[in-house]
């Protein structure tokens, strides 16, 4: 996989750098590269932005600017993603389906946003993905992105040490729409609490059914709207009063 980012702001995508994004790239899992959309405005001012039709506060960034930012750097085997406030809801079945492109190219808005058309032109030759990483208002899509990449990236083969963890994490494959059990390691005993006695009691059979429990618990507690879509048969094997 090949991954491209353009932005105003190159310096902020530095921490895909470092850690498990960092060492995956160092490992060939996939390409990473960041492109500085100034370099594609023309004017002596670099001007990226200017006032929106219809009038309204803020700035919206230029369709010249960016069309020759992504005639540069995307062809037609991309998928182009915008992070957006008003874009579809990033979830894991998402991640899992760009995590099977070939080359994601995302692009940075800043301001009032990118003019609509440079999506629209776009995907007459590409795929293209407007994404929401939730309901809150960012400055701009390069923290959306970093959020983006990393939930795509661990599920490229080979970058994640435990591969299970793709699974039994929340919203892994293997448990979706349940958050996941609490978890417990060393010390036994951590200012007076001990951990639950099931966990060392040797008995595989009870640790899976009180985690299963405890994600049901959990899960009924902090997100009751994603029980709502689990099938009854899920619900029946739980023997929790949450
Ligand atoms: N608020 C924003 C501003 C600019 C680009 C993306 C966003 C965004 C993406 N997901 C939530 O917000």
């Amino acid at each position: 996989m090949r991954i491209d980012v353009i932005t105003l702001f190159p310096e902020y995508l530095d921490p895909l750098r470092a850690s498990l994004v960092g060492r995956a790239q160092q490992d060939g899992r996939f390409a990473l590269a960041v492109h500085d959309l100034r370099q594609f405005a023309t004017d002596r001012h670099r001007t990226v932005d200017d006032s929106p039709y219809g009038g309204g506060a803020g700035m919206v960034m230029r369709a010249d600017v960016w069309g020759r930012a992504l005639d540069a750097v995307a062809g037609p085997d991309t998928v182009l993603v915008v992070p957006t406030p008003a874009g579809e809801r990033l979830d894991q079945t998402l991640a899992a389906e760009l995590a099977g492109a070939q080359h994601l190219v995302f692009a940075c808005g800043r301001y009032e946003g990118i003019d609509q058309r440079v999506a629209d032109v776009a995907a007459e030759t590409m795929a293209v993905r407007e994404i929401s990483i939730g309901d809150y208002v960012l400055a701009g899509g390069e923290v959306a992105v970093l959020v983006m990449v990393e939930a795509v990236a661990r599920l490229l083969p080979g970058v994640l040490g435990n591969p299970e963890s793709a699974v039994t994490d929340s919203f892994g494959a293997g448990s979706p729409g349940l958050l996941e059990h609490p978890q417990y390691t060393r010390p036994p005993v951590y200012r007076g609490r001990p951990i639950p006695a099931v966990l060392t009691s040797g008995d595989h059979a009870a640790v899976a059914r009180w985690q299963r429990d405890e994600s049901l618990r959990r899960t009924a507690r902090r997100r009751p709207d994603l029980l709502a879509v689990l099938d009854a048969d899920t619900l029946d094997e739980a023997d929790v009063a949450v």
